[in-house]
């Protein structure tokens, strides 16, 4: 595996890079060709069905595998804060928020606190984590990455076990962790057709890299719509600033998860309004947005 320091302007931003990178099991290429990149302040959305290597991918982004073939390059001393998919947790054993927090971790009070105030849990400090709800329980882990001030997130499906409402406030945490503090974040998702709003890159993973680009060109992409054929719902995009989504069918999903045709400010399920600027970059919801490039495609 190629460890280096990069340098020059993108070199500095750059946190990690990945080049024609594969990983090979049993004779089996679990997932192979990837390129990617990740930047300071860049939040790279992977998709793709079961068993695509999102997962794998990930694993090789963190070192936790090293690729059978391509490289994988790390910014120097490279802080990363991992949130795996699944926890060897002993459920039996009693085992509260804080010592959670320290499992791996050597953390100072001020540190643990206010990883924990940031992710809006300190009141459960001293809760059982097993009692913890969906939602709580994935802002324990997050509070966990981030209290070792990484400069990388790797979130492994931070949305499990959580309702639509919980999913949008987790999103909505994982954007404001990304403005505060600048980290780039890989998010994998569980869903195939809903990526946060404010992802700057998806990419489309099945085995090999299907397509990649922002999420509206992802959306409208030949190999994307192919891959789901099965399950044409397209590519919607959930939404910080709105109580609800708009589905690429131009139907309108609710934050309560009912669905309506339309979008009225009359229909008594719009709160609050502001259709400019509900992401950094402007990408509207898909069949709002601005056409700005295409999914770049993949044999
Ligand atoms: N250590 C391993 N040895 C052999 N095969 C493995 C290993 N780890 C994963 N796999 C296989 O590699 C493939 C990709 O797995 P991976 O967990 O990366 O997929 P994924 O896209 O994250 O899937 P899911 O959405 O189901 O979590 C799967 O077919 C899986 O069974």
């Amino acid at each position: 595996m190629l460890m280096q320091n990069k340098s020059g302007s993108q070199g500095r931003n750059q946190l990690v890079d990945l080049q024609k990178a594969g990983i090979q099991r049993n004779g089996r290429w679990l997932v192979r060709g990837v390129d990617l990149s990740i930047n300071r302040g860049e939040i790279l959305t992977l998709i793709g069905p079961n068993g695509a290597g999102k997962s794998t991918t990930a694993k090789l982004v963190t070192g936790v595998l090293r690729p059978s073939e391509g490289t994988v390059a790390r910014a120097g001393d490279l802080r990363i804060g991992y949130v795996p998919q699944k926890l060897s947790i002993d459920w039996t054993m009693p085992l509260s928020v804080r010592r959670l927090m320290r499992l791996t971790n050597s953390l100072t009070d001020a540190d643990l606190l206010a990883a924990l105030s940031a992710t809006g849990i300190s009141h459960l400090i001293n809760a059982e984590v097993r009692h913890l709800s969906g939602g709580e329980f994935q802002r324990a882990l997050l509070a966990r990455a981030i209290a070792r001030k990484p400069d990388l997130l790797v979130l492994d499906e931070p949305v499990q076990g959580v309702d639509f409402a919980g999913e949008t406030a987790l999103y909505d945490l994982i954007r404001q962790i990304r403005d505060t503090t600048g980290c780039g974040i890989l998010l994998i998702s569980h869903d195939l057709h809903m990526v946060m709003a404010a992802t700057d890159t998806v990419i489309c993973l099945n085995g090999h890299v299907c397509c990649r680009g922002t999420p509206d060109s992802v959306s409208r992409s030949e190999d994307y719509q192919r891959l789901f054929a099965a399950n044409a719902r397209g590519l919607a995009l959930y939404s910080h600033q709105h109580d609800h989504t708009h589905l690429p069918d131009g139907r309108v999903l609710h934050g309560d998860g009912s669905i309506t045709d339309n979008c009225h400010p009359e229909d008594g399920y719009h709160h609050h309004h502001d259709h400019d600027g509900h992401d950094r970059h402007g990408h509207g919801h898909h069949g709002h947005g601005t056409r700005d490039g295409e999914a770049t495609r993949h044999a």
